[in-house]
């Protein structure tokens, strides 16, 4: 029995789709057929289903790089082999507005965790062959979105040191969320394969305080980016 996610080992299917929160993986979960939820410890809701006959786990992993790698980590010792992420960002550039949705390639290093797994320089990066499979499903999908490097940091309401986010835009980074970077560079350390997809919720430098996140174009390019992933495990 894992000890933080509360699965047994070999119960979950090879093929994971991991979000934040407990209730997009119940939204995701009643995609599937045959849906059971096999644990919901801590953040950590676990289910096993069906999706054109291939058996898909849904998990979600929390906010924030620490907690999620907890997940990854024991999702990985379960039996996941296959991992999408499909999650939220906020986005750097007006030609990809809230709605729209970033497919990531790669992940730029702003947290803490990996720094603590592997030296500086190591990228978090996607596996190439999930990322066209993705990528191929988006373009069925006929959806708005940008194919490029999400940054993943830490803070999400900033003090008075600001979050770089500026930075990151002006080097072509395309959005912000907290936890990518994690699952990219433990999916590479532990021999698995990883991509993530992003529905933009508002703009990562706008001011926290007015986060909605709850908004129909949002949850409408949320529903396209399970779409998108149920139909890559479909094809994978
Ligand atoms: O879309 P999800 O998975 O919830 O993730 C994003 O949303 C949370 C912040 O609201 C952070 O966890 C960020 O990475
Ligand atoms: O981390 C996140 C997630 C969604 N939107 C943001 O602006 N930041």
């Amino acid at each position: 029995m894992l000890p933080n996610i509360q699965v047994e080992e070999g119960s979950i299917s090879e093929k994971v789709i991991v979000c934040g929160s407990p209730n997009r993986a119940k939204v995701i979960g009643e995609r599937l057929d045959h849906a059971e939820e096999i644990a919901y410890s801590r953040e950590y809701r676990i289910i096993n289903g069906y999706y054109k006959g291939e058996k898909i786990t849904v998990a979600s992993h929390g906010v924030g790089a620490p907690g999620a790698a907890v997940c990854f980590e024991e999702l990985i010792k379960a039996g996941a082999k296959k991992i999408i992420r499909v999650g939220t960002a906020g986005s750097y550039t007006e030609a990809l507005p809230p709605g729209s949705l970033i497919i990531a390639d790669s992940a730029v290093r702003a947290d803490g965790l990996t720094r603590q797994l592997v030296p500086e320089g190591v990228p978090a990066v996607a596996d190439f062959k999930m990322l066209l499979k993705l990528e191929e499903s988006a373009k069925k999908a006929n959806v708005t979105y940008g194919l490029g490097t999400i940054a993943t940091v830490d803070a999400f309401y900033a003090g008075p040191v600001k979050i770089p986010h500026m930075l990151y835009k002006e080097s072509g980074v395309l959005g912000a969320e907290m936890e990518l970077a994690a699952l990219y560079v433990i999916a590479r350390l532990r021999g698995v394969s990883a991509v993530g997809i992003f529905a933009l919720d508002g703009y990562a430098f706008a001011d926290m305080n007015d986060y909605n996140p709850h908004k129909d174009v949002v949850n409408a390019a949320i529903q396209a980016e399970i779409d998108i992933a149920l139909d890559t495990f479909a094809n994978l």
